[in-house]
């Protein structure tokens, strides 16, 4: 979508042997809250998220807000120890943010500390859904087809841009790149109105627009999509320590993803070549657990690397003419 409309002129098809609702993007919970990359320097990272909060926000502030999934949601990030830092890169980008007061701690009893915020969340499938009619309405193709390598597209496109996710460590080859394993349930529980996050990272409880997502785990290196029964009531049983009232929660519904994981984000350049023949690849994956919080900011990078790969293939097609 950054592509198709930084450059009106290019003819832009996704390839994909998946769609929504069956891709990595549909199993998240769609909140922003940014994870750390450590490879990545902060003041990028920050980019990145503000880039995408501000577009979201101003799309949870349209007529669109509820097909395309978006919304503000409120709540707290809990700790059971006062973190190092207190105020996190992140911390003036979302709304309000605040340490939560004690009368608001005395919810959270095996919690000491704790802050307040309100931030954005997506409803990924239908905030997919709205992408792609994006997409369709301003001409993109879309076609179902596996990539066995990228060279294989040489002859058909001047561009590829990677966004290939866990599928890049076949895809390219990146031993960097690994699965950290994730289950989550949907409820319904329509009187949650507050998201909980606890700051180790590990259990939460997300309201959505229709369900509420419950999480969650953390397997790094396995690939196992199938849900796991015994993981399940530990999460349910995690989620209801901190929000009692879930104990009424009806219709659980479960849900294994894979978060691309690498130490940085991959955006960069590269120009395959083979037997004189060039083909620019631009690299946009490796997102990990923080995804949706950074998706704008990165597409918007990604799209300004195709920019250079056009103007540099522009630059050698014309030289070729002299
Ligand atoms: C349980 C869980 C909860 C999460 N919660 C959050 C959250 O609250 N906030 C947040 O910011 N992030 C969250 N994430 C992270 C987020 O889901 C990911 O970072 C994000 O979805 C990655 O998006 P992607 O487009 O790179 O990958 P994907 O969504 O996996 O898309 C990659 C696409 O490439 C296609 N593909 C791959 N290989 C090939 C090939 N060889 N040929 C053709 N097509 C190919 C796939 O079919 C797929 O359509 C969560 C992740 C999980 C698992
Ligand atoms: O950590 C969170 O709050 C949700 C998330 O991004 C994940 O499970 O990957």
């Amino acid at each position: 979508l950054c592509i198709a409309e930084t450059c009106p002129s290019c003819s832009v098809t996704v390839l994909s042997d998946q769609f929504s609702p069956n891709t990595t993007s549909d199993v998240a919970a769609g909140m922003l809250i940014p994870h750390t990359y450590p490879d990545t320097p902060i003041h990028v990272q920050k980019q990145w998220f503000k880039e995408t909060f501000t577009y979201l926000f101003a799309i949870s502030n349209s007529a669109e807000a509820s097909e395309a999934g978006i919304h503000l949601v409120s709540g707290w990030q809990v700790f059971k120890n006062t973190p190092k830092e207190e105020l996190p890169f992140w911390s003036d980008i979302v709304l309000g943010f605040r340490p939560m007061s004690e009368e608001e701690l005395r919810k959270f009893p095996q919690h000491r500390f704790g802050q307040a915020f309100t931030t954005l969340k997506c409803d990924c499938p239908p905030y997919l859904l709205w992408l792609e009619k994006r997409l369709k309405a301003i001409g993109v193709q879309m076609r179902t087809r596996k990539v066995a390598d990228l060279w294989e597209l040489h002859s058909e496109y001047d561009v590829v841009v990677n966004c290939a996710g866990i599928g890049a460590h076949q895809l390219v080859g990146d031993t960097e790149l690994f699965p950290v394993r994730g289950q989550v349930l949907k409820v319904h529980a329509p009187w949650v109105k507050n998201f909980i996050r606890d700051g180790d990272g590990l259990t939460y409880i997300y309201p959505g627009i229709h369900t509420v997502t419950l999480g969650g785990t953390r397997e790094k290196g396995s690939w196992n999509l199938s849900p796991d029964p015994g993981i399940t009531k530990d999460i349910f049983e995690r989620c209801c320590s901190l929000e009692p009232s879930l104990r009424g929660a009806q219709d659980t519904k479960v849900k294994v993803g894979l978060r691309p994981s690498r130490q940085g984000v991959r955006l960069q350049r590269e120009v395959l070549s083979q037997g004189g023949v060039k083909l620019p690849v631009v690299h946009n994956y490796g997102q990990g657990a923080g995804g949706f919080s950074v998706h704008m900011g990165t597409a918007k990078e990604a799209a300004c690397l195709v920019g250079e790969c056009i103007a540099a293939l522009q630059g050698s097609s014309s030289r070729a003419k002299l």
